[in-house]
């Protein structure tokens, strides 16, 4: 199901749930902007490679706009729409006082050289520029972008603003970035993941974990529920996927992938068909990479009890009604993952006070919120009757909805 119609689908969900007035619910839906440019750069040969980005700012009711920028092949409108629709979700869930947007650009990143990255970078926000801002919109990274991507943001930035580390989170620590934002998402994930195992009775420790994705949020989830006692059983990125039951080496399968290697090859276990991937047999699947992999076509062999959404809409609506008729409990992304947007937010927030934080209190205020995020979603189920997809998204939609009114956009 193509990602924006599954994002409404949901979203309609929720507003009939909240019993929300028509009117409101359109204009919930409907994106503050949508901004879609063009990017020619010249290639290191000296020919000409042009690119299409887009910026979609979904909503703004309660606070700047917030999200991550996407360089991916399959980076389309529909995608980067419903992208920012779960983003302005998520930072309400989050409780942070941002609104929701994504970005992206259409290529494939391991097939530029860092200096055509850079300058695609630079064209693209040279276009975009009047229209972010640390009060209005503040980009982050996402699949094929990283630290290095939002340093160029901030300086192409900084040339038409004057310096403004704020403009964009998720930079290096030595531009201002945050420490603890790199491994953000995946100590989320493994929070979140905490949380939701004790209500089922159980830890970490012990439980068999599989993982598809193996980048910034896949590894360091990986890294640190191992740290945690859990056994990751089977790993699987673009190159491969691999499998240990006894449990792979993550910090060994770390070395071996880094660079552009990816997991294939790795000797520490099995190679496997990354097609089975998904539904090898495990307590916990954690999808980390792509949206939509869990479909109706593999809901129904899906092994795992839990699954974790690290990735953002990895599962389409016609497969949660197969996975929740197989009593498989899915913690939905826009809580699971919301742990790289709300260290996006401390970063923000050390940004503007001009004061830096230590690791221990990122982190340890990451628990907090996290473990905050899980009691308002329970509390939202237990209220509605309904599963944690729902409880997170009426959560968040109520709160934004909240917003819209007392703001006059809504009745
Ligand atoms: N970064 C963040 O802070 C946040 C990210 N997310 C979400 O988490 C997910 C992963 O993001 P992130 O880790 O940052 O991205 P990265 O680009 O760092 O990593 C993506 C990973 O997915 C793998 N991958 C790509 N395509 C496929 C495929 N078809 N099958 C299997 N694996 C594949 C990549 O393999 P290879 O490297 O070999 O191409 C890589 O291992 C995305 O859905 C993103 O939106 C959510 C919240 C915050
Ligand atoms: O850190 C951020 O601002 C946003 C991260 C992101 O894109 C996401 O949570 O999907």
């Amino acid at each position: 199901m193509n990602a924006l119609t599954a994002a409404s689908r949901n979203f309609k969900e929720a507003a009939k749930l909240l019993g929300l007035d028509s009117k409101l619910e359109k204009s919930l839906l409907i994106p503050f902007r949508e901004i879609k440019v063009e990017c020619t750069i010249p290639r290191d040969d000296g020919t000409l490679a042009s690119f299409v980005g887009f910026r979609v700012q979904h909503d703004n009711a309660r606070g700047p706009m917030k999200g991550g920028i996407r360089y991916h092949p399959k980076v389309d409108p529909d995608e980067v729409n419903a992208l920012a629709q779960l983003m302005t979700w998520k930072t309400a869930v989050a409780n942070l006082p941002y609104g929701g947007a994504k970005g992206g650009i259409g290529c494939d990143p391991g097939e530029l050289t860092r200096s055509e990255l850079e300058r695609l970078t630079r064209v693209f926000t040279q276009k975009i520029h009047d229209l972010i801002g640390v009060h209005t919109d503040v980009p982050a990274p996402d699949m094929g972008t990283n630290s290095q991507t939002m340093a160029w943001i901030l300086d192409e930035y900084s040339k038409f603003h004057g310096y403004s580390p704020g403009v964009v989170t998720g930079k290096p620590v030595d531009l201002g970035g945050s420490l603890g934002r790199e491994s953000a998402t995946g100590r989320g994930v493994l929070y979140a993941t905490q949380a939701l195992l004790s209500e089922h009775g159980k830890t970490i420790s012990g439980q068999r974990f599989v993982i598809q994705g193996f980048g910034n949020v896949g590894s360091w989830a990986a890294r640190l529920i191992e740290e945690a006692g859990g056994r990751v059983v089977a790993v699987g990125d673009i190159t491969g996927a691999i499998k240990n039951g006894g449990g792979l080496d993550i910090p060994g399968l770390i070395e071996h992938s880094s660079g552009r290697q990816g997991v294939n090859g790795f000797q520490g276990g099995d190679q496997i068909d990354p097609d089975e991937l998904l539904t090898e047999d495990c307590d916990v699947l954690i999808p980390a990479a792509l949206g939509g992999v869990i479909n109706r076509e593999n809901a129904k062999d899906i092994r795992a009890k839990f699954i974790v959404e690290a990735a953002n809409h990895p599962t389409d609506p016609e497969a949660d009604e197969i996975l929740s008729k197989k009593g498989v409990v899915v913690l939905p992304d826009i809580f699971a993952n919301s742990g790289g947007v709300t260290v996006s937010y401390f970063e923000w927030v050390q940004n503007i006070q001009g004061f830096m934080w230590d690791e221990e209190k990122v982190n340890s205020e990451l628990r907090t919120h996290m473990n905050r995020g899980f009691q308002d979603l329970k509390e939202m189920c237990e209220t509605h009757g309904c599963g944690l997809r729902m409880g997170a998204l009426s959560l968040g939609v109520n709160r934004v909805a909240r917003a819209s009114i007392l703001r006059g956009w809504g009745a």
